[in-house]
């Protein structure tokens, strides 16, 4: 009956959005009776948008949008790197492939809620409480898991038909990023066994690119997995990070991540690496070949302040700055590369 009447106040609280019903404002629970003749209709209908509104909110959360643009730097890298080559990209290709990429993306964060879930890993202070403050019903997470996969199949297919790259080839990038997104918690949970960070490291950096750089161009390369290498070592440093600030809880829940294996000193060198390797790469790609290549250096003041955070251990807000640093220095990589004079680049 209590669960009753605060359902009934939320519904209240929420059907006063928007609707401009004055009686509905005042944040009292006018109890679950509607109100007399003509409102009644308005209060329904009112109960059921805020239904579909917060299970829609529900839906986008699990999902964890923030950490889409990792997925989306790869993909504008590859077609970057498809436009030096071929002085075009096609649009609809690239919306196309930006949009199986996140699904396949978005399929995989919800496998982990999923899993970290039934294995006890999230807990009342994790990133992701989904589940575990029961926003969503674990059947609801499978079924759009299951929703996203399909959907991810039905854009690979209208990829088959825009693009001229081999159905072989295609499948074998798509079916390895698709696989690698399940396997991460699902399966086998490489995750669970120190290898997450491998997963990481190439799924978000050379088969997301070579991806978005063959269905431009319609053959594999090895120039995309070069290319990506700054980028996939940044993403790798979100994830990293991640695991380092859940070291003690992952330790409890009793799975074993690479950060747990080298401990927190070794951690920090590591993350340093992450971070400060792709920065020296690019100082290498501008001096000897163009300046255009020293644009990503401008997120350097964003870089330092996150080694200190690192070094002095405060870990809670690192992996979301990571992911800022990862987006910004993406997306100068990419104009980089697209300001580039002709044939300066290596490869290109
Ligand atoms: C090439 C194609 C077609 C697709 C590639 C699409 C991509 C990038 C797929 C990767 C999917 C993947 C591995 C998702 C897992 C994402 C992830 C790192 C989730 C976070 O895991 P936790 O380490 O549990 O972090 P939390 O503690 O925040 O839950
Ligand atoms: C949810 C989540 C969390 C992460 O720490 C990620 C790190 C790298 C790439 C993707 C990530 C992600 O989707």
């Amino acid at each position: 009956m209590a669960k009753e009447q605060s359902r009934a106040e939320t519904y209240v609280l929420a059907g006063s959005n928007g609707h401009g019903d004055q009686q509905w404002q005042t944040g009292v629970n006018h109890s679950a009776r509607p109100p007399p003749a003509h409102s009644a209709l308005t209060w329904r209908m009112s109960r059921v948008a805020s239904d579909v509104r917060q299970k829609c909110a529900a839906y986008v959360l699990a999902l964890r949008p923030w950490s889409f643009s990792a997925s989306l730097t790869p993909v504008a890298l590859g077609s970057a790197l498809a436009y030096k080559l071929d002085g075009s990209v096609d649009l609809v290709v690239l919306m196309v492939c930006a949009v199986t990429v996140l699904v396949v993306h978005g399929a995989g964060n919800l496998v982990n809620t999923y899993y970290d879930f039934s294995k006890g890993i999230d807990h009342k202070k994790s990133d992701d409480r989904t589940l575990v403050d029961e926003i969503l019903a674990p059947q609801d997470v499978v079924m759009f898991g299951a929703l996203l996969y399909s959907l991810g199949c039905l854009c690979v297919t209208l990829l088959y038909f825009l693009s001229t790259l081999r159905l072989e080839h295609l499948a074998l990038i798509y079916f390895g990023g698709l696989s690698s997104s399940f396997l991460y918690t699902g399966g086998i949970g490489l995750k669970y066994v120190a290898l997450g960070d491998v997963v990481i490291l190439i799924t978000f950096g050379p088969l997301a690119v070579m991806f978005a750089h063959a269905v431009q161009v319609g053959y594999l390369s090895v120039l995309p997995l070069v290319y990506a290498v700054p980028l996939a070592l940044n993403t790798e440093a979100i994830l990293h990070s991640n695991n380092t600030r859940d070291m003690d809880s992952d330790k409890q829940a009793g799975i074993v991540t690479l950060a747990i294996l080298i401990g927190p000193t070794l951690s920090y060198v590591l993350y340093n690496l992450l971070i400060f390797v792709p920065y020296v790469l690019f100082c290498i790609l501008a001096t000897r070949y163009t300046i255009s290549m020293a644009l990503p250096l401008l997120t350097l003041p964003m870089a330092f302040p996150l080694e200190r955070q690192f070094r002095s251990r405060c870990y809670a807000k690192i992996p979301q700055k990571t992911t800022k640093l990862n987006l910004l220095m993406g997306l100068f990589y990419v104009f980089g590369i697209i300001l580039a004079p002709p044939g300066s680049l290596p490869l290109l």
